[in-house]
């Protein structure tokens, strides 16, 4: 019997990825206190699964599941590790569609762009499977004649990986991915909106041959998920923590590491700015924007948020996005396989781009297009793709505004004059967050100067998007610490031991 509480438009090629138990040292289990919470469905609000909700003491097992794991799982060579890291990305690619589909059961993520996020996830494990085999060490000439230095890279140990709603396959699988690469065993904790991608992408590598207790899905409640979260921070067992996910959780979980000085991976959130210079090409610079600004309907950490559009082409450019947002975001039923542009995740989404409308039209903003009003009532949680005009002075108002200080994480975009090109690059850089910025130019010298100047992890010169599995992805000040994807995450799920020999 499924265990779906509603109907949905998809007939699941494989319905046994569907579960709603946690997945630890191989075994499909139930929480002892028999509770279970809640997933919905963001289309329509309604309840989708009940799914165990464990405790701490079981989160504490896992963990000591994971770490037996990793005394056999270390010794494994890297080949072996390629080849079934191999298998997982093949399962999953022979089950995309079943995959994407509970994706778009669980965030609201239209069905072809949850497509799209599967193929995403799975470029990070053909990546890292490259990796595997390039794990090194150093041979150093010591300052004695009768020393021999060398240096290995060996797995930490347990990893726990806590991950968010927003992309809740593709953050697993980046993390999860370098971490087994490496020879590291790990917990992973899902958001509580999305436990479902997590539990389909444990059964699938369930089947590739991985030892038991390599890969551990451990789900909780929000109301359990602090004791869950202390438990992963405070066991002396759990060598490493990569969280993605809100900068003030992160701040939280980071301090708390530090009780048994574990790493950290930081992957938290970010405020982009999106600059247009005078001399862009504003049709290509409009195209970047809608992707930056509303793949996955503004919910990502790399979307634009404070978009900076030089004064002399701010009337075209406005002209040419309220052209180009009707033609390119197909808002539908998100099974239709012809959507583009879906619901947010839930009402505390709603609620924020709500607050952030509202105060940008208190400050004297004017509305271009959208508004929260739906008036083709698409379900709860959907807000057409809105544009805002400011027409505040960049040195004043504007860093008062509610978007400009912090992410929207919805379909919302708000232009905002500018003069001069360092006037331009102080708003961008006024910000704690320093995760991605883009911007737009034709001129050469300005590409490298204003890349050099923006704060951030990533730079977008000339495009919107900036996430591939072959880009070291992060961010500086407070976006978070570490880089995933690119050459270096096996780097960070293994330490240096260097070997002094005495001939
Ligand atoms: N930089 C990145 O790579 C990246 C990627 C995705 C999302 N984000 C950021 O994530 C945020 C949105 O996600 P969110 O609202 O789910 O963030 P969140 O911080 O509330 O939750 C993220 C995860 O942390 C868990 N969590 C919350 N409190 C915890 C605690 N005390 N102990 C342990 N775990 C805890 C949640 O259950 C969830 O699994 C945005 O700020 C976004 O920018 C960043
Ligand atoms: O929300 C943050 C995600 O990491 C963004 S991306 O999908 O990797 O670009």
């Amino acid at each position: 019997m499924s265990v779906l509480k509603k109907q949905i438009p998809y007939t699941f090629k494989d319905p046994s990825l569907l579960d709603t138990r946690s997945f630890i040292g191989g075994e499909w289990v139930s929480s002892s206190s028999n509770k279970t919470f809640p997933a919905y469905d963001p289309e329509d609000d309604a309840l989708a699964a009940e799914i165990t909700d464990l405790t701490r003491p079981e989160i504490h097992n896992a963990i000591s599941t994971a770490h037996t794991a990793f005394q056999t799982y270390r010794h494994v060579p890297p080949r072996q590790r390629r080849f079934m890291l191999r298998a997982w990305s093949d399962a999953i690619k022979a089950h995309a569609s079943d995959l994407a589909a509970i994706c778009t059961l669980e965030l609201g993520k239209p069905f072809t762009e949850s497509l799209g996020t599967v193929a995403y996830a799975v470029s990070f494990l053909d990546w890292f499977e490259t990796l595997t085999e390039h794990v090194r060490g150093e041979s150093i000439v010591a300052n004695r004649a009768d020393n021999r230095i060398v240096t290995v890279r060996e797995p930490q140990g347990v990893v726990a990986a806590v991950t968010p709603w927003n992309s809740p396959v593709a953050m697993i699988t980046r993390k999860v991915g370098a971490a087994i690469a490496a020879g590291n065993t790990v917990v992973v904790k899902p958001a509580p909106e999305t436990p479902l991608c997590a539990i389909a992408l444990a059964k699938l590598f369930e089947r590739c041959g991985f030892p038991s207790g390599v890969l551990n899905v451990v789900t909780c409640s929000a109301e359990t998920t602090a004791e869950c979260g202390a438990e992963m921070c405070e066991n002396r067992l759990v060598r490493h923590l990569s969280f993605t996910g809100s900068t003030a959780v992160g701040m939280w979980l980071h301090s708390e590491c530090a009780k048994t000085l574990k790493r950290t991976s930081m992957e938290l959130g970010g405020n982009a700015p999106f600059i247009v210079f005078e001399d862009a090409d504003v049709e290509k610079a409009v195209e970047g924007l809608i992707t930056s600004k509303f793949r996955s309907s503004g919910q990502t950490c790399v979307c634009a948020n404070r978009v900076l559009v030089h004064e002399s082409v701010i009337e075209a450019f406005s002209k040419q996005l309220l052209k180009r947002i009707p033609e390119t975001l197909v808002a539908g039923s998100v099974w239709d396989k012809k959507t583009s542009f879906g619901p947010l995740y839930s009402s505390k989404g709603v609620a924020k781009v709500k607050r952030h409308f509202e105060d940008a039209l208190k400050q004297g903003a004017t509305l271009l297009t959208g508004g929260l009003e739906d008036e083709k009532g698409r379900g709860p949680n959907f807000i057409p793709p809105t544009a805002l005009r400011v027409s505040a002075n960049l040195t004043s108002k504007t860093s008062d505004l509610a978007f400009s200080s912090e992410e929207t994480f919805g379909p919302m975009v708000a232009l905002i004059p500018f003069k001069t090109e360092e006037e331009a690059i102080r708003y961008a850089n006024e910000t704690n967050a320093g995760l991605a910025s883009y911007f737009y130019t034709k001129d050469a010298s300005r590409q490298w100067r204003v890349a050099e100047a923006l704060e951030s992890g990533m730079v977008g010169v000339q495009v919107g998007l900036v996430s591939a599995c072959e880009q070291p992805f992060g961010g500086i000040k407070q976006s978070g610490i570490g880089r995933e994807g690119g050459s270096t995450p096996l780097e960070e799920y293994t330490e240096i031991k260097s070997i002094t020999f005495g001939v």
